[in-house]
């Protein structure tokens, strides 16, 4: 029999149509969860990016994105990379566009995004 779900990954085939189910409610679980940690991912790395653009740096910095590629290549391989690349793109891209025009320092309270 296999063991009760505890949240963690298993990879327990359950067997028939019944097995599929199991492991497909287990799937949904994680993938709220990895949804959810995405979201707060991008949220923090929000309040990164507009707390360097504050002080006038740069809003993206390639040495760090580096070190967060090498880390998903390391524990995930090739695939591990593009995933990184993915998840770097979401959390700048989601940045809503500054409202401020060429010449103002205002970033609105929307720049920052959601707090985490
Ligand atoms: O760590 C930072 O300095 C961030 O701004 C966060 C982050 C990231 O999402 O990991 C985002 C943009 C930068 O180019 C580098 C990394």
């Amino acid at each position: 029999m296999a063991p009760q779900s505890t949240g963690e990954i298993q990879d327990v085939d359950t067997g028939g149509p019944d097995g599929i189910d199991v492991d497909r409610e287990e799937i949904d679980l994680l993938d709220s969860q990895i949804i959810d940690i995405i979201q707060r991912r991008r949220r923090i790395s929000h309040r990164i990016q507009q707390r360097r653009l504050g002080s006038g740096g740069p809003r993206t910095v390639l040495s760090r994105e580096m070190v967060v590629l090498d880390r998903y290549r390391e524990a995930l391989g090739a695939e591990g990379n593009t995933l990184a690349i993915d998840i770097l793109h979401f959390c700048r891209g989601a940045a809503p566009a500054p409202k401020a025009t060429v010449g103002s320092s205002a970033a609105t309270a929307d720049d920052a995004g959601p707090s985490a």
